[in-house]
């Protein structure tokens, strides 16, 4: 698997290629999309997020020519997707969006089993299939596989969006919002749980939002749009919390960037603490993975002086602070492009 932080090495790395691409609707004064480079990495996460009208979804539905670019190319796994049948394009790329789109007469069965059935799977390896995304999105064959999507809430209806879009295995993921109807706490789930789906299946997936805490959570890297479809940056979360192109990125991050960027570090992306160690205070343990922000909440919480980190380093309170604001060094060269 290639490292998602080191610039892509070659074009093997590279899953999705925009070059140059364009959009003008027909009538429409000016471009919705304008010339556009942007290379996505295989296996990467990479989240489109601007304000409204800037060209995400238009960009998103380039690619798997639900709109046909006015202008420049788009390669796919090193093709070029003009050349290919629109049809066969879209059953190797999933696609979710904000509306679901299942369909209300079909069980939810049916509905997951669609691509594969056109792609002319047998019955019972459709099943297998279904009975295995079922699970994978978290929902019990048992009880689902038979319902109407009306039968289902928001949230699982979206899950089953995604299972859906998983069903033929494409190596490539395109969500469009989808997320945007659904109440916050089931939103926070479905997040975590896209997260942790994408952990074990590594799709290269483009997801498109206007919230950029969404996008900081989820995104390997983010693209930000700016009016106007400018691309104002393409980083990681750290790296664009840290350091924003231009004012447009800052006040579109919005406030409390630094806390935010605690959020989003872990444990195990702190350099080691300089200087001596006092051995006064009462210490909490912490694990690698966990967040500076959550192990900073439990310090401070407990009163705790020291964090212990599973593995080697402790930290005062004040070294992990300096250890995440200055420990720059370790994300240089992240997401270059
Ligand atoms: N079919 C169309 N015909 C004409 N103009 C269109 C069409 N679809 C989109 N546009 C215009 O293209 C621009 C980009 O639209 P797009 O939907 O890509 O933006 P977006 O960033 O996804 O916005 P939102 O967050 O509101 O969904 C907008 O100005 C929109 O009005």
């Amino acid at each position: 698997m290639s490292d998602l932080h080191a610039p892509a090495r070659d074009d093997a790395d590279v899953m999705i290629r925009l070059e140059g691409v364009s959009k003008r609707f027909p009538h429409a004064g000016a471009d919705a999309v304008r010339p556009l480079d942007m290379s996505i990495r295989r296996g990467e996460f990479v989240v489109l997020v601007g304000p409204s009208g800037c060209g995400k979804t238009t960009t998103l539905r380039m690619i798997n020519r639900l709109i046909e670019p006015s202008g420049g190319r788009i390669l796919i796994d090193g093709k070029d997707a003009a050349a290919a049948d629109p049809d066969q394009l879209r059953r190797g790329i999933g696609y979710v969006i904000q509306q679901v789109g299942l369909i209300p007469h079909m069980t939810i069965a049916q509905n997951i089993g669609l691509v594969p059935g056109m792609l002319g799977w047998d019955r019972t390896r459709i099943a297998a299939r279904v009975d295995e995304l079922l699970h994978l999105v978290g929902l019990d064959p048992e009880e689902y596989r038979r319902r109407y999507p009306k039968q289902l809430s928001g949230g699982q209806q979206q899950r089953v969006g995604v299972a859906r879009a998983l069903a033929a295995d494409p190596p490539v993921m395109l969500m469009d919002e989808p997320f945007g109807a659904i109440d916050p706490i089931t939103r926070d789930r479905l997040q975590e749980e896209l997260l942790q789906l994408q952990q074990r299946i590594r799709k290269t997936i483009v997801f498109v939002t206007h919230d950029i805490d969404e996008a900081l959570r989820l995104g390997d890297r983010i693209a930000i749009f700016a009016e106007g479809s400018r691309l104002a940056q393409f980083d990681t979360p750290l790296e664009i919390l840290a350091n924003p192109a231009d004012d447009f990125v800052r006040s579109f991050i919005g406030e409390r960037a630094a806390i935010r960027r605690l959020s989003l570090l872990r444990m195990s992306d702190l350099p080691a603490a300089p200087g001596p160690e006092s051995a006064a205070g009462s210490v909490v343990p912490a694990a690698p993975e966990e967040t500076v922000a959550a192990v900073l909440d439990r310090m401070l919480a407990a009163g705790a002086e020291r964090v212990e980190v599973a593995g080697g380093t402790s930290f005062s309170v004040q070294q992990m602070l300096f250890a995440a604001t200055h420990g720059r060094q370790l994300h240089d060269g992240r997401g270059a492009q």
